[in-house]
């Protein structure tokens, strides 16, 4: 599902939408009991992570049939009441047109960088941002955190914040300040902002088990990860490894990807840059590039690049995107977070 539609009571999960109508929610994977599914099998498929009905249809059966105590026979009536329950087969163009039309995008603080995004970071994507120290990714970040939380008329998602941070750069402070230039409650904006230290890649995988628990039970619109490749840098090394890196990674962008697909959340990953040694010193290649290779460029939807400019001035440049022309724009790292650049002499 990749617009923010959501079907439960919007009371239930936090935050309600008054402009857009109905919102459209994934169903509980406890729904299948309807369907003749047993509690306690309905209950082994949410231990495994498929917390939601969505989630189960989206699940190979392959996959099912190694969760302990779930047979093949079984997997497969499971699979046939799930996929009865969610749209799986053919749409028309126009009723994704009219989908697309409708998507909410969070606003990154700088009307610029908005523009150049189409509106915002799309919900229900992966947006990736690069680029060498103190370009800005973890200020933006924390200032998604927030913008995320403000309604869809504000340009925000409506919804609550997942943050996973791998690097220790998580600064609530700064969230506060973001909190005030938008004139919320600062108490209750870190309050909607679930945060998790990951300390190895298998636990960073282990957390996106836990996000999706949680995002089945209240509404959350942006799930942050800061950053998504540091761990793996330090758990797999050399090229001996680097095969047994890429499937980890794959598996977890897999994991998020359906995350994004299953509750309409914006994905925003981070990512730290490398000095190419392959084609690097030819003239208009970029000496730098973003770690993860292939794997990673596939799993983002959006890639942005960013860079530094004079003062407190950044630039980011799309640099690829499914709909988005390659551009750029400036943005500035401001006390309260990511804005326009303040200074003149920085645009
Ligand atoms: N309160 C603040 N007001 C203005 N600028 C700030 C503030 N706090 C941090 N900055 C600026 O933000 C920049 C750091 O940005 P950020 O932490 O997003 O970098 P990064 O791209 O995530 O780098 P790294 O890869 O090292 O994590 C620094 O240039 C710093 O001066």
């Amino acid at each position: 599902m990749a617009t923010q539609e959501y079907a439960q009571d919007p009371n239930e999960a936090g935050m309600e939408d008054e402009e857009e109508g109905v919102i459209m929610a994934p169903m509980l994977v406890s729904k299948l009991q309807e369907a003749g599914i047993s509690a306690s099998d309905t209950k082994k498929l949410a231990d495994a992570g498929l917390n939601t009905i969505e989630a189960v249809a989206f699940t190979p059966k392959k996959t099912l049939c190694t969760i302990k105590g779930i047979s093949e026979a079984k997997a497969d009536k499971i699979l046939t009441e799930a996929c009865k329950l969610v749209p799986m087969g053919f749409t028309t163009a126009t009723e994704i047109h009219s989908r697309r039309s409708e998507l909410v995008h969070i606003t990154t603080g700088a009307s610029g960088l908005d523009t150049v995004l189409g509106g915002g970071i799309e919900t229900g994507a992966i947006t990736e941002l690069y680029g060498e120290f103190r370009t800005g990714k973890s200020q933006i970040c924390h200032t998604l955190a927030v913008t995320c939380q403000l309604p869809i008329s504000m340009g925000g998602g409506e919804g609550k914040c997942l943050y996973i941070d791998t690097e220790g750069t998580f600064r609530p402070v700064r969230m506060l300040a973001v909190a005030e230039r938008y004139g919320l409650n600062g108490e209750e904006v870190l309050d909607n902002i679930a945060y998790a230290r990951a300390y190895n890649a298998d636990h960073q995988m282990q957390l996106l088990v836990q996000a999706s628990a949680m995002m089945a039970e209240s509404r959350f619109s942006l799930l942050i990860v800061d950053s998504v490749t540091s761990l793996y840098r330090t758990d797999f090394s050399g090229r001996g490894e680097l095969s047994a890196r890429q499937m980890h990674l794959a598996k977890f962008l897999r994991m998020l990807q359906r995350l994004a697909d299953e509750f309409g959340v914006a994905c925003v990953l981070t990512n730290q840059v490398v000095a190419q040694v392959d084609g690097g010193m030819f003239a208009g290649a970029d000496p730098k590039k973003p770690i993860g290779g292939n794997i990673m460029a596939h799993a983002s939807t959006t890639r942005i690049s960013l860079r530094k400019g004079r003062g407190a001035s950044r630039v980011a440049k799309i640099v690829d995107s499914p709909c988005l022309p390659e551009a750029e724009a400036i943005f500035a790292i401001n006390a309260d977070g990511i804005g326009e650049p303040l200074d003149e002499g920085d645009k």
